[in-house]
């Protein structure tokens, strides 16, 4: 009698080679490993253009896939099987031949502040005059100015260690980042705030891994599904609905919100002027099972409210390079 078995299969994951990109990698192939044991799961990690070009605000050059292009490059070129990324660095169209495949939980999606020690008795309304925040992205940068206009922003890039390094130097009062870096950093004790929705909606995917693979490729699909977070993806998923039918990416100041109790799924979104001064902003209530629909429904909500022209006027500074 002959047996035929297929050897185990080695499944080559790609990540990009960033402290918090690696430590979301590794947790990937723990959870993967843990539910396939007979499989082999490599880590190969690559450069992508986000972390060559670190001099640039982000908001100038741009974000079509600055940090996952490589990763797409190796998936379609058969070099990696697929690739971890956070979920809201990942542009919500795809390249031709590659899918989503899975979505993982979430952690807190929101917005936090970390202060310089001697605002440790202060809180976001309560920094003075002339205070200098240090984001990056223009959506908490449109959100803070509307709400906080005598604050000052200034840009930070750099890893989070670099950036925390500003902050205690002085360089800022305060910066923005989102809760999950943090915490995945186990610098969740650098928190000093975590900014409430009403003051600052976070961005679309915070908070999640998304795991994209070739689309052709059954067997890594459906070993993938055994981490995905159902209840995470439905928000997503309406929420990444939301700004492609917007064509907005991470680096437009469009924030979102979501909750989902039993099947109902409530979706909250903004689109702001840079300067603080112009919002469209709604909510939206449907099933869970429509989340893309209901996602596009709020778009379309804010185009009725001036959305459209709000983006338009931030697309022509950007390009103007102001
Ligand atoms: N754009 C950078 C980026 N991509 C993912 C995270 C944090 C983790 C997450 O939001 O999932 C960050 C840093 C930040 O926004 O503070």
């Amino acid at each position: 009698m002959t047996s035929v078995i297929s050897p185990p299969r080695t499944i080559r994951i790609g990540t990009r080679k960033s402290q918090l990109a690696l430590v979301q990698t590794y947790w990937v192939q723990e959870q993967l490993q843990k539910n396939f044991p007979g499989i082999s799961f490599e880590v190969h990690t690559m450069s992508t253009q986000g972390d060559k070009i670190l001099d640039v605000a982000l908001a100038k050059i741009g974000d079509k896939g600055l940090f996952t292009k490589e990763l797409e490059l190796g998936m379609i070129n058969q070099e990696i099987d697929f690739a971890v990324h956070s979920l809201k660095d990942l542009p919500t169209r795809l390249p031709e031949g590659l899918v989503l495949a899975a979505i993982t939980e979430r952690e807190n999606p929101a917005d936090a502040m970390v202060v310089h020690e001697k605002h440790k008795d202060k809180q976001i309304d309560t920094l003075p005059e002339g205070a200098v925040i240090g984001t990056s992205s223009l959506r908490r940068l449109a959100q803070l100015r509307h709400h906080f206009p005598h604050l000052q922003f200034k840009d930070v890039r750099g890893n989070l260690n670099t950036r925390m390094a500003k902050l205690d130097a002085g360089e800022y009062d305060a910066l923005i980042l989102a809760v999950a870096g943090l915490e995945r950093l186990e610098m969740g004790s650098r928190i000093h705030q975590v900014l409430p929705k009403e003051i600052s909606l976070h961005a679309v995917g915070q908070g999640a891994l998304g795991i994209e693979c070739r689309a052709d490729d059954t067997e890594v699909i459906s070993i993938l599904k055994a981490i995905e977070h159902p209840h995470t993806r439905d928000r997503c998923l309406a929420e990444r609905s939301f700004l492609r039918e917007l064509e907005g990416g991470c680096q437009v100041p469009i924030g979102v919100n979501t909750e989902l109790n039993d099947n109902s799924l409530t979706l909250t979104g903004i689109v702001i002027s840079v300067d603080g001064q112009k919002l469209a902003k709604d909510t939206v209530t449907g099933v869970a099972s429509s989340a893309e629909q209901l996602g596009s429904y709020l778009a379309q909500r804010l185009r009725q409210q001036g959305a459209q022209e709000i983006l338009d006027e931030i697309f022509t500074q950007i390009q103007r390079g102001s």
